[in-house]
């Protein structure tokens, strides 16, 4: 039988059962192994990460998670509403972003994973988009996990972009589960979509060598029932069985 392609997920720090422990939820997993790939999850230790590793990938998932950025790594203080943070998720993935991109590997940041890309390339971030003159309130509704991953907003797709590559419409429906948000978007990175307030949710590398995109919502929820949560995870699960038979 042939291997499937490998793809690192990153990992978030939590205590389970009053032990440290390295934590991926089910849904992430499923998705990519729903599209054919190999998930193999990625621990944060806090002395970093052998970037080296990343020569065994075949793609890279940074994942949501309701820790956020600490802001010291865009220059800011903590706001008040910015009470969970996950350090050694932090270091981990600003390692790994650039090494990836550096090889050439597949990369596909959501939420949180969306807000690493923006903050490795150098950019800032709302830490409470909800509080910004302009914007919409980005939070998932009350309810219970079908009515907080339900789609809620448009999504207006740039022309030309990469993520119009994939997806043959200009506008779709997304899921908001979001405090945080683009505030300055990180150098070399290309707007693939935003909100209806102009938010920006979803970005690309320019210039990158194979799949490098991100975006704020949740496209691992029930990715078949949703056409461009279907586009990105078949555009990723394409470019990661690509670089396997490299
Ligand atoms: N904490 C950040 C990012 C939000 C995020 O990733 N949410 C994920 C929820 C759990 C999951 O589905 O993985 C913010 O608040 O902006």
């Amino acid at each position: 039988m042939e291997l499937r392609p490998l793809v690192g997920v990153i990992a978030c720090r939590r205590q389970v059962e009053g032990h440290p422990a390295h934590m991926v939820t089910d849904k992430y997993l499923r998705a990519l192994h729903d599209y054919g790939l190999a998930p193999v999850m990625l621990p944060v230790w806090e002395d970093g990460v052998d970037t080296a590793l990343l020569t065994k990938l075949d793609g890279l998932l940074l994942t949501g998670s309701y820790t956020n950025v600490e802001p010291w790594r865009y220059g800011e203080e903590p706001a008040p509403q910015n009470t969970r943070d996950d350090r050694d998720r932090d270091a981990v993935s600003m390692a790994l972003i650039p090494a990836a991109i550096e090889r050439g590997l597949p990369l596909f940041g959501v939420c949180r994973g969306f807000q690493e890309f923006n903050v490795a390339f150098g950019g800032s971030l709302h830490q409470a988009v909800q509080t910004v003159s302009g914007l919409l309130d980005h939070r998932e509704p009350e309810g219970d996990k079908a009515a907080q991953y339900a789609p809620v907003h448009d999504l207006a797709i740039e022309p030309g972009g990469v993520l119009a590559g994939l997806f043959d419409r200009s506008c779709a429906q997304v899921n908001s589960l979001h405090q945080q948000g683009i505030a300055r978007l990180g150098d070399g990175l290309r707007v693939e979509g935003r909100a209806p307030d102009g938010l920006v949710e979803a970005v690309s590398v320019e210039g990158a060598a194979s799949f490098a995109l991100a975006v704020q919502w949740h496209p691992e929820w029930q990715p078949a029932e949703h056409p461009l949560y279907d586009a990105l995870f078949r555009g990723f699960a394409e470019a990661c069985r690509h670089h396997a038979t490299r």
